[in-house]
C-alpha cells in the first residue's frame, strides 16, 4: 500500500511539473531509489550526451518570494519580520504557503520527506557517537530555535512549532539553491554604466535569491560523481549532462567536497565517496591551552620545551592575529593556503547557511580577509590540492616557537614569514605531533575499534554514520601525525635551544618563573 502511495505521490508530482511548464527530457526519468536509502532520484533511461539539457525550469516554478504567497501575506511578513537571513524568510513563506487551502504547491510539497537524517534532528545518545568530532558544535539548534521565538512564533501561523520550523528549514538546507536574480537588461544596461564607476565587475556583488526548485532537488549527490548541472541562462533555469550518461545510470548533482561530518550536518547521509574530503580539526583553544601551560611541554626524545610566560603567549598571539592574509615569502604559493575549501562556509550557530538579508534578496559573498590565527584549523588528506597540516597552523606555531631576537624582528618589522618548508621545523612538528596525540585521546575509542565496528555491521543507521564520520576523522588525524613527523627544517632560529634540555631521568617538572599578575590568570590544563 504504501509503494502505491510513494508511487502515486511520484505521478501526480510529475503531471503537476507538466502543468508548471517544466519541460523534461525523454532520456530521463523519477526512480524509486529506496532500496538504497535515497527515497527519489533520477535516472537515465538511454544514454545522453554531455551537454544535453535533461529539464528546464522557467522561473515562476522556482518557490521563492516572487512566486509563492498572495501579494498581500508577502507584504504583511516583509513589514512584519524585515530583517531575517534568507534559509528564515524561505522557513516562514514554506510555513504559510502550506496551510493555503488552494496552494498550487501542493504535489510539490507531497514529495518533500517528512524528516531528514541531518543532526539537528540526532538525540543526544545518537550524537554522543560523534565523539570528539568538532561538528556536534556547529549544529546550531537553539540559535535556530531563539530565531524561531523572535520571528516566527509570534506571526502565529498555525502549527509552526519549534520541531516544524527545524523540519521545514533542515529541508532548505538540504534542497535550496541560490540562484541568481533576474535581471531586467533593458533597464540594467543603464544602471550598469553608473555602477561601472563604484563597484568592480568581479560577480561577487551577484544578487542571489534563495529558492526550493522542484525537480532539480530530486536530484542526489555522491561526491565527484556528480554529472549534470544547474545552469542559469536569466529567463530559465536548466539541468545539463555535463559528461556522458549512460543509460541505467543515476544523474547526480553536485553538493560540493563536504568532509562526511558536513555531509551528516546538512544533508543527513554519508558515503564512501566523500572520505577523500574527510578533515579533522584542531581548535586554537587546545594549541592555546598547552602554551598557556605553566608547565614544561614534554617531547619526544626526553626533549623538555620551558614554558614562554603567559605575557609573552598573549605578545605572540596578537602577531598572528593581525589583520589581512598572511604572507609567506618563497615557494609557500605551491600551496593553496590552508584548507579554507573544505571548511564550512557557516560558522557555529548559524546552522540553516546560507545567511543573507532576506528580502532584498542579496546573499553577501565578500571575503573579509583572514590572519593566521583562526578558531580552530583543519586538516585534511594530503593530495594534489596541498598537505594535511595547513600553512597557517605552522605559521602560528612557528610564531609561539621562535626565539626572542626572531620573534621581535618579524614583530617590528612586518616581514613576511618565511616559505613552509622554513616554517616546517622539527621543533613545530614535535609540537604538532604531541597536539595531534592529544587531539587522538580525545576521541573515546581508537581508529582500529572504529574499523572493526564498521566491518562487523550490523550497526544501527545513525550509529553507523557517526563511526564513519570519527574513524574518517581519525585516519586525517593519523596521516597529519605522520606529515609532522617529516619536518626537518632547522631549528636554528626556534624557541628554547639553550632552553631545551635533556630530561633528567624521572624527569622533574620545573615552575616556571611568573610575576603575581601573570600567575592569577594563568589557566590550568
Ligand atoms: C536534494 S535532496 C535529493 C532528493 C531526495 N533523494 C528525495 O527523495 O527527496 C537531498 C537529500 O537526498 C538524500 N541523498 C542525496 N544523495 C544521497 C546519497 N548519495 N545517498 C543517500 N541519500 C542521499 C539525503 O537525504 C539528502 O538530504
Amino acid at each position: 500500500m504504501e509503494a502505491d502511495n510513494f508511487q502515486t505521490t511520484t505521478e501526480v508530482f510529475l503531471s503537476w511539473l507538466a502543468k508548471m511548464g517544466i519541460q523534461i527530457s525523454p532520456k530521463i526519468a523519477v526512480a524509486d531509489l529506496r532500496t538504497s536509502g535515497k527515497n527519489r532520484g533520477v535516472v537515465a533511461i538511454t544514454d545522453i550526451e554531455e551537454d544535453e539539457v535533461l529539464f528546464t525550469i522557467p522561473r515562476s516554478a522556482a518557490l521563492n518570494m516572487n512566486t509563492a504567497l498572495s501579494d498581500s501575506q508577502l507584504s504583511f511578513l516583509q513589514k512584519t519580520i524585515p530583517d531575517v537571513p534568507g534559509w528564515l524568510a524561505l522557513t516562514t513563506i514554506m510555513l504559510v504557503e502550506a496551510l493555503r487551502k488552494d496552494s498550487k504547491w501542493m504535489p510539490y510539497f507531497a514529495v518533500l520527506p517528512e524528516l531528514l537524517d541531518s543532526l539537528v534532528f540526532w538525540a543526544d545518545d545518537e550524537l554522543s557517537e560523534l565523539q570528539a568530532s568538532m561538528v556536534t558544535t556547529k549544529i546550531g539548534k537553539a540559535t535556530a530555535e531563539d530565531l524561531f521565538a523572535q520571528h516566527i512564533t509570534p506571526l502565529n501561523i498555525e502549527n509552526a512549532n519549534p520541531t516544524m520550523c527545524h523540519k521545514v528549514a533542515s529541508v532548505i538546507m538540504a534542497y535550496a539553491f541560490d540562484i541568481p536574480e533576474l535581471v531586467d537588461k533593458e533597464n540594467a544596461e543603464g544602471q550598469d554604466e553608473e555602477a561601472d564607476e563604484l563597484v568592480s565587475d568581479n560577480g561577487e556583488d551577484e544578487k542571489t535569491i534563495l529558492s526550493m526548485i522542484p525537480l532539480a532537488d530530486m536530484l542526489n549527490a555522491d561526491a565527484d560523481r556528480n554529472n549534470s548541472r544547474l545552469c542559469c541562462d536569466n529567463e530559465d533555469l536548466e539541468m545539463r549532462a555535463i559528461r556522458p550518461i549512460t543509460k541505467g545510470d543515476e544523474i547526480f548533482n553536485d553538493y560540493g567536497q563536504l568532509p562526511r561530518s558536513d555531509l551528516l550536518r546538512r544533508y543527513g547521509y554519508v558515503t564512501d565517496n566523500y572520505a577523500p574530503f574527510d578533515v579533522a580539526e584542531l581548535s586554537t583553544e587546545s594549541i592555546m591551552s598547552l602554551f598557556r601551560s605553566d608547565e614544561s611541554l614534554q617531547l619526544p626524545g626526553q626533549k623538555v620545551l620551558e614554558p614562554l610566560g603567559l605575557s609573552e603567549v598573549n605578545k605572540r598571539i596578537e602577531l598572528s592575529q593581525r589583520e589581512g592574509k598572511p604572507t609567506f615569502s618563497e615557494e609557500i604559493s605551491s600551496f593553496p593556503l590552508g584548507t579554507e575549501s573544505l571548511k564550512s562556509s557557516d560558522a557555529p550557530g548559524t546552522f540553516y547557511s546560507p545567511l543573507g538579508s532576506a528580502w532584498n534578496r542579496n546573499t553577501d559573498t565578500k571575503n573579509l580577509g583572514i590572519g593566521i590565527y583562526e578558531d580552530s584549523y583543519d586538516l585534511a588528506h594530503p593530495g594534489p590540492d596541498g598537505p594535511s597540516i595547513p600553512d597557517e597552523l605552522l605559521a602560528l606555531l612557528y610564531i609561539l616557537l621562535l626565539d626572542d631576537e626572531h620573534f621581535a624582528a618579524i614583530q617590528t618589522s612586518e616581514t613576511a614569514l618565511p616559505s613552509r618548508s622554513r616554517l616546517s621545523t622539527e621543533l613545530v612538528g614535535q609540537v604538532l605531533v604531541k597536539l595531534l596525540q592529544l587531539r587522538e585521546q580525545e576521541y573515546a575509542t581508537t581508529a582500529e575499534e572504529d574499523e572493526a565496528l564498521l566491518q562487523a555491521g550490523n550497526l544501527p543507521h545513525r550509529k553507523a554514520m557517526a563511526v564513519q564520520v570519527r574513524f574518517g576523522e581519525k585516519q586525517v588525524l593519523r596521516q597529519a601525525i605522520q606529515e609532522a613527523t617529516t619536518f626537518a627544517a632547522s631549528n636554528k632560529r626556534m624557541r628554547g635551544q639553550a632552553k631545551v634540555r635533556e630530561a633528567v631521568a624521572g624527569g622533574t617538572k620545573r615552575k616556571v618563573h611568573q610575576t603575581e599578575g601573570e600567575k592569577k590568570k594563568v589557566r590550568k590544563r
